[in-house]
């Protein structure tokens, strides 16, 4: 039903589907899955690389979510890639995390339908049956962090301005319970309490000692060190890491499925509160003015 809305919101947005998103494809030619994801295939190794290409932020709009799901599942339903790489296109910035415009000024059905949207990703990530190696080229705050510590593993390039983290709290907002689970099966229960209630954005060295983080590299290696961790994880064989997988983190998506309505139905709530409203109103004008 999710993959329905998503494709429904594609169509909207004008993507074809046949075509462009079929191309996230074996040959090891660079391909463009859409407008905003590219997929460079390794199909003589079963490694795509995604890269987000989301200017300015790769913040996840409703569109950006929709093409990186269908994506995902297109790679997924395709047997020839076993891992795959997450990065950006724009090395700077991993990803913003959700996009602040579609929380804001709008109306409930778009809260909803966004909402969906990203809990559909989270899903995909979560339990895929490939091994997912985050890439971190640049800054990835709340839901580009989300995005990382889906993976299986997060190798960061060495910049004291990427900084990584649930900074929800520092916006007004409350990561819900799914963001809060996956920061603490990654990093424990203590340190994402500390990390979640002060909004922290770790720098490389700080969440690599936390465990926000596997490995902090210098930039220009991050690609290919993501490309041999995914090289050594492939060496197991398929069934046991992903059964293994499974038993770890499906107690985790469970809980998100189960409640998923009511989940929804929490976020159009908090969301659309108007001190809610104010608060991402303020955050927003705080980012045009740091530019002024
Ligand atoms: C319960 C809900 C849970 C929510 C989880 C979330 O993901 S909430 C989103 C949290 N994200 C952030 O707090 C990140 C905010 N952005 C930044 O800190 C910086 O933009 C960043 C990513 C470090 C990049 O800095 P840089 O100096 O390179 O860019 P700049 O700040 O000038 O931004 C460029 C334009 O992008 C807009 N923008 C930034 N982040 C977002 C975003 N998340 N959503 C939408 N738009 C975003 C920013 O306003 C600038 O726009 P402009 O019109 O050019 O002024």
């Amino acid at each position: 039903m999710a993959l329905v809305a998503a494709r429904g919101t594609l169509l909207r947005a004008g993507v074809r589907l046949g075509t462009e998103a079929a191309a996230c494809g074996r040959n090891g030619t660079r391909r463009s899955a859409s407008h905003r994801v590219l997929v460079e295939p390794d199909a003589a190794a079963g490694i795509a690389t995604i890269k987000f290409k989301n200017p300015p932020v790769n913040s996840l709009t409703l569109e950006f979510l929709t093409e990186l799901i269908i994506c995902l599942e297109k790679l997924e339903n395709d047997k020839t890639f076993r891992g795959v790489i997450l990065t950006s296109n724009s090395p700077g910035i991993f990803s913003a995390g959700l996009d602040l415009r579609e929380m804001c000024g709008k109306n409930p059905a778009h809260y909803a339908e966004y909402w969906r949207a990203v809990q559909e990703l989270w899903l995909k990530l979560y339990v895929s049956n490939m091994i997912l190696v985050a890439a971190i080229n640049g800054a990835s705050p709340a839901g580009g962090c989300l995005m990382s510590l889906s993976c299986d593993y997060r190798v960061l390039a060495d910049n004291p301005r990427y900084k990584v983290g649930l900074n929800e709290t520092l916006l007004g907002i409350v990561a819900p319970f799914w963001f809060r689970d996956t920061l603490v099966n990654t990093i424990g229960h203590r340190a994402s309490e500390r990390a979640l209630q002060l909004g922290l954005l770790f720098p490389p060295a700080e969440a690599l000692q936390v465990g926000m983080v596997d490995q902090v590299v210098p930039e220009d290696q991050v690609h290919s060190t993501a490309l041999s961790v995914i090289t050594q994880w492939l060496a197991i064989p398929d069934h046991a890491r992903q059964l293994t997988k499974s038993m770890m983190r499906k107690a985790t998506t469970d809980n998100l499925i189960k409640q998923r309505e009511a989940d929804i139905q929490n976020f159009v709530s908090f969301i659309s509160r108007d001190s809610i409203q104010k608060s991402l109103q303020m955050y927003i004008e705080k980012l045009k003015q740091k530019k002024s």
